[in-house]
Parts: C-alpha cells; sequence; structure tokens
C-alpha cells in the first residue's frame, strides 16, 4: 500500500534580481525585478511502506524543496500531495506526530542547552506518553551511541555527535516516516557508517519508512533498494540500483600504473576519467572495446606496471545517468 503519493508537483520560487556594483544597487530601491526559479515540475511518484528511498540529483535539483512539501514546511503551486492520508501544509499539526526530519545542514536542537533539554522540550511538544519516552530514550541512547553527550550543550558537540542526537531527536516520538536530507553530510567514514547502520535497523526492525537525499553515492550502495533520481525539477529516474547496473553493465573501468615518464594517451570510444602520477583511470564499454587491443594501445604511452579491470563505482553509474539526462 503506497504510504506517500505526490502527483503533478509543481513549485516556483520568485527571485529578486540584482545585478553587481553600487548604481543597480540604488536602482534596485526603486525598481524590483523578478525572476522565476522553476525548482520542480510535474513531479510524481508513490513511497511503500517500509521503503528506503534514496531521492538523488546534482545540486539545486529540487530535492530539498520536495522534502520542504513532504514535512509540510513549504506549499508547492500545483499538484497533490498524500502522506498517510494527510495533507502535509494542510493537516500539519497533526501530520507532523507521523514524521521525523532531519535537515544535515540544519540544527533542530536548542544549541545552547544539553542535548537532554531539547529532548525533553520534543517531549513536551509532542506530548509523548511520559513511558514511550522513556523506552525511545534509552533504545536510542544505546544504538546512536548517546550516554556520553546527553548533558553536553549541542554547541560543544563535534558533527558527527550532533549528527547521532538528531537522528535521535527525530526519532523520539515513534514517526512512522523519517525524513533524512543529507545526513552524513561532513561526516568521518566511522560516523556515517554509524548512522547508515543506524538507518538500516529502524527500518527493518521498527519498520520506519525512509526518504533520504544525499551525494554519498556509499549511502544509496548501503540503504536505497530504490533511486528517485531528479534534475532540473523533473523526475528522471525511478528503479533499483541493480537495474542501474544492468543498464550500464558493459562499461568497465581499466587502471593503469605506468613506469616513470609516461604520458596519458588517447584511444577512440575510451574516456579518461583521471591521470595522476603515472596513474591513469579509464572507462569504457566492453561490448565496444577489446580489452587485450586496448592494454596494447595503452602501453604506447609508457611501460606499464600494473592493469586492473574493474566495475565503474556507483557514483560513476549515476554520473552516466546524470550526462544521459544532460543534468
Ligand atoms: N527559498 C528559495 N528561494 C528562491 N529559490 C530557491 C529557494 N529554495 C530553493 N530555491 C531554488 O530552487 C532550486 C532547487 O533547490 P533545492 O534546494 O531544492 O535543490 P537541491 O537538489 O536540494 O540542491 P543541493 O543538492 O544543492 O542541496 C534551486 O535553483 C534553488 O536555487
Amino acid at each position: 500500500m503506497s504510504l506517500i503519493t505526490l502527483t503533478g508537483i509543481g513549485k516556483s520560487f520568485k527571485v529578486a534580481k540584482r545585478s553587481a556594483g553600487f548604481a543597480e544597487a540604488v536602482k534596485a530601491l526603486f525598481v524590483r525585478e523578478h525572476t522565476i526559479v522553476e525548482a520542480l515540475r510535474d513531479i510524481s511518484f508513490t513511497v511503500r511502506e517500509g521503503e528506503i528511498v534514496g531521492y538523488i540529483g546534482p545540486n539545486g535539483a529540487g530535492k530539498s524543496t520536495t522534502i520542504k512539501i513532504m514535512s509540510g514546511v513549504l506549499v508547492p503551486d500545483a499538484g497533490t500531495c498524500s502522506i498517510m492520508g494527510f495533507t502535509p501544509w494542510k493537516d500539519r499539526v497533526r501530520y507532523v506526530r507521523h514524521i521525523g526530519v532531519v535537515f544535515g545542514q540544519r540544527s533542530q536542537l536548542w544549541w545552547d542547552v544539553p542535548v537532554i533539554d531539547s529532548f525533553e522540550l520534543l517531549r513536551d511538544i509532542y506530548a509523548i506518553p511520559p513511558g514511550i519516552y522513556r523506552k525511545n530514550l534509552d533504545m536510542l541512547t544505546e544504538m546512536l551511541s548517546l550516554a556520553d553527550i546527553l548533558c553536553t550543550p549541542v554547541r560543544q558537540l563535534s558533527l558527527g555527535q550532533r549528527m547521532r542526537c538528531e537522528i535521535a531527536a527525530s526519532l523520539l516520538h515513534d514517526p512512522a516516516i523519517l525524513f533524512l536530507d543529507e545526513p552524513t553530510i561532513g561526516l568521518d567514514a566511522e560516523s556515517k557508517i554509524a548512522v547508515r547502520n543506524f538507518i538500516r535497523t529502524i527500518n527493518r526492525e521498527r519498520g520506519v519508512t525512509v526518504i533520504l537525499t544525499t551525494h554519498d553515492m556509499h549511502d544509496i550502495e548501503a540503504l536505497a533498494g530504490r533511486i528517485l533520481m531528479i534534475g532540473k525539477g523533473t523526475l528522471l529516474y525511478d528503479g533499483s540500483l541493480s537495474e542501474l547496473r544492468s543498464r550500464y553493465g558493459t562499461q568497465k573501468t581499466i587502471t593503469v600504473d605506468y613506469k616513470a615518464g609516461a604520458s596519458p594517451i588517447d584511444v577512440p570510444g575510451v574516456q579518461c576519467l583521471s591521470w595522476s602520477s603515472g596513474r591513469a583511470v579509464y572507462t569504457f564499454d566492453s561490448d565496444r572495446i577489446d580489452i587485450t587491443d586496448l592494454i596494447n594501445r595503452l602501453s604506447a604511452g609508457g611501460e606499464l606496471a600494473d592493469v586492473e579491470i574493474g566495475s565503474p563505482p556507483v557514483d560513476e553509474l549515476i554520473l552516466q545517468l546524470y550526462k544521459e539526462h544532460r543534468v
């Protein structure tokens, strides 16, 4: 059954037009010119209960705008959005009891007070019964290793510690849906893995449906059964990562290490992804280009020390998709 249904959602922003320079600034005081930025155009999709969906796209594609509409913060200009039977921006007070939201770049915790004080305030705002609050707090403290930081003011926390607290804060009231807008941004490898493991666990064990925006394709690889890709405000892909892999399945990468004094080689149909300190990484279609022949041609650039053939990483697959759709 669909938990989330978006149909024909559109959203534009009116942005004041300003040119550089003092004269233009003075002119802008009297004459206001505007341009319209079309952030979302005819976005439609559904999400079923228990899914983890990765919502991806390049910078400025419209991801945060969609999350803001789905969390009831923004009102679209066109279309309908039904989440658990609610229209988010209309039934906001009742609706927010069912969702948790984490914006990686913005805090929902009070900056100057200990984390636990923010949690208690949220308990009162959501009117969480004491027994449920205690149970959830204990579970989240354990799972996210919060015991040592609950009494620390938020401003003194590291980014990774704060993110764990943000995620806990968004789940204290037992929401059915969790919206995560770049939850691993700026985290070190260990914190990213901890956050990913936690998301997977609450999805599996508590059935929380997760919508996740990210630029980190490892998040997608680790978590998302399904990808929705948006570009320039339009939905461009809806499918699984494995479908994407099979679509570009014949693409291979070849990493070539040269001995000293080599230079990169141009081979028709082969794209050079990187070249530094004698190491070149190329991508090619193994259906069209013979690997032995390719190695021979690349050896014209200098004496080879090592050659490795592999499948492109997820980032490359996504980049291919962006290129295909010209976003
Ligand atoms: N409040 C606003 N006022 C004006 N324009 C806005 C506003 N919010 C978003 N936009 C514009 O709408 C478009 C989509 O922005 P959005 O933040 O949704 O993209 P995004 O996919 O989340 O990008 P990023 O990956 O960079 O966070 C952009 O062109 C952005 O400049």
